[in-house]
């Protein structure tokens, strides 16, 4: 039939491959970790690069596009930078019949496909700062358990490289740039996320220092990383001599970003807001905001029903409201309740005899199933109310269930019991990374060991002689941990 047959709060891993099948976001595909995105979801990623598009171009931020294949000597350029990552380098060997004279890599990422024209480009201070961006798909041959949207082999992304001539507007600019992926996520998405620093095991190996937003998927006890800014220093510079000639006539090298969120934005708001009856869609993010039924009853004026919807759907696309009716003949109005619902519609309105007799019409919000009988008069108007209410219900549900799993904790063994309970656990650390490899070894299970998941801004505060969570040692910050994505 039209339900699902997992439920989220029993098989969440079926459930989520099941929803975005159902929902028409993806379509599996032969290859292992490789997914169709269809429209349905396709519609959410050009809404949000709408807006991050937008907001980067008032930076100044330039798009390009670099090509999709690395050679291997500038690929491993970086030795400490990609050893770890290696292992997922995509290499094209052949090429028809014949053997490539020197393998071609497919771009995990773009630093080294990039800098070296950077260094070409950037002479002198004039020529910074240098900011750009692409939007473009990367592969990275993974291993571990594939998952729609969140692990995937291939994947669309936008990768920021930006060159300044000093650190502080390279500092400047990553926190900018995060604070662009936190309205990502909870003004589009509805989703609330930590905005902190990485550790220093767990930041980008080839930068300075690494930013990040978190999210937390309650079902799963999991963090997730949701977007990552980072500063590199003068690393890159340096391997790739990007430097330049300031006022006075000193060399120097230039100070380094770069920043990216991925199609896995997606994934993470499936995760969060769908439910057993299918996606929920935050309103900002939906392609359809508001469905139209007609509800036609067996003798009564059909046209007129029909007149009405579509009159509905005029009134509300002229107001900026994306409306779209529901005319199939060959569906039920019923039907077309579930499938709209598994397809997370935010709005639903429906329009029979008595509506029309009452110059009304009947809408219901997907994300709690409430009806509303609303007067034609000021459809538009009602209509943006209870859209804007659906989004801030979302993210008022999204962030109580967060915050219902976030366990303070001063002790191992406190650690170790919200772990067990799958929480996102704030502790004292010592900022030691011995200390840190020596957590993760400690909770390795079949569950996934704990790690760090940012080091948030918003500090609370820590009192004099608070002792680590794992060492025992003299704390330094509070510092979230748990398993992750
Ligand atoms: O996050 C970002 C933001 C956008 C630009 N790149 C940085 C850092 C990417 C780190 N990374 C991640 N996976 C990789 C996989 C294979 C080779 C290299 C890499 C690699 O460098």
């Amino acid at each position: 039939g039209l339900g699902l047959s997992f439920k989220k709060e029993e098989n969440f891993g079926e459930w989520y491959s099941e929803v975005v099948v159902n929902g028409e976001m993806i379509e599996y595909y032969d290859i292992s970790g490789c997914y169709i995105l269809r429209p349905w979801s396709m519609s959410i990623w050009e809404i949000m690069q709408a807006f991050f598009d937008a907001e980067i171009k008032k930076m100044k931020i330039k798009n390009c596009y670099f090509p999709l294949f690395v050679s291997s000597s500038v690929l491993e350029k970086e030795k400490d930078h990609i050893e770890g990552f290696a292992p997922e380098v995509a290499w094209v060997t052949k090429s028809g019949k014949s053997d490539l004279e020197i393998p071609i890599a497919i771009r995990p990422t773009s630093e080294t496909v990039m800098y070296p024209y950077f260094s070409k480009w950037i002479r002198g201070h004039r020529d910074l700062p240098l900011k750009l961006n692409q939007w473009c798909n990367v592969v990275r041959w993974e291993f571990s358990n594939p998952t729609p949207f969140i692990r995937s082999r291939e994947f669309l992304w936008q990768e920021g490289h930006t060159a300044f001539a000093t650190k502080a507007e390279a500092d400047e600019e990553v926190l900018q740039i995060l604070e662009l992926y936190r309205r990502i996520y909870e003004e589009f998405l509805a989703i609330p996320v930590v905005k902190g620093r990485k550790s220093e095991m767990e930041k980008f190996a080839g930068g300075l220092y690494t930013t990040s937003v978190e999210a937390f998927i309650p079902n799963t006890g999991r963090g997730i990383q949701g977007a990552t800014s980072h500063c590199l220093g003068q690393n890159f510079a340096k391997m790739f001599e990007i430097n330049f000639e300031n006022e006075k006539g000193e060399k120097g090298m230039v100070w380094q970003n770069s920043w990216a969120y991925s199609t896995r934005t997606i994934g993470v708001m499936v995760m969060v807001h769908g439910d057993d009856k299918g996606l929920v869609l935050p309103p900002k993010v939906a392609s359809v905001q508001v469905i139209v039924v007609p509800v036609p009853y067996k003798d009564a004026n059909t046209q007129g029903i029909f007149d009405a919807c579509t009159e509905t759907v005029d009134t509300l696309c002229k107001a900026g409201i994306r409306a779209e009716a529901d005319f199939r003949d060959n569906y039920s109005p019923g039907w077309k309740y579930s499938h709209w619902e598994m397809k997370g519609v935010p709005l639903r309105i429906e329009i029979g005899p008595k509506d029309l007799a009452n110059n009304q019409v009947r809408a219901v919000r997907r994300d709690n199933a409430a009806k509303e009988d609303i007067s034609r008069v000021n459809l538009v108007e009602q209509v943006k109310r209870i859209l804007d209410d659906i989004h801030q219900s979302l993210f008022d549900a999204a962030k109580q269930k967060r915050d219902a799993c976030i366990q303070v904790v001063k002790t191992w063994d406190e650690f170790k019991e919200a772990l067990s309970q799958r929480k996102m656990i704030l502790a004292p650390w010592c900022d030691e990374e011995e200390v840190e490899q020596d957590v993760k070894e400690r909770t390795r299970g079949e569950m996934g060991a704990a790690k760090s998941l940012c080091t948030p801004f918003d500090q609370p505060e820590l009192p004099e002689g608070t002792k680590c969570f794992a060492s025992g040692k003299p704390a330094k910050k509070w510092t979230y941990w748990g398993r992750s994505y």
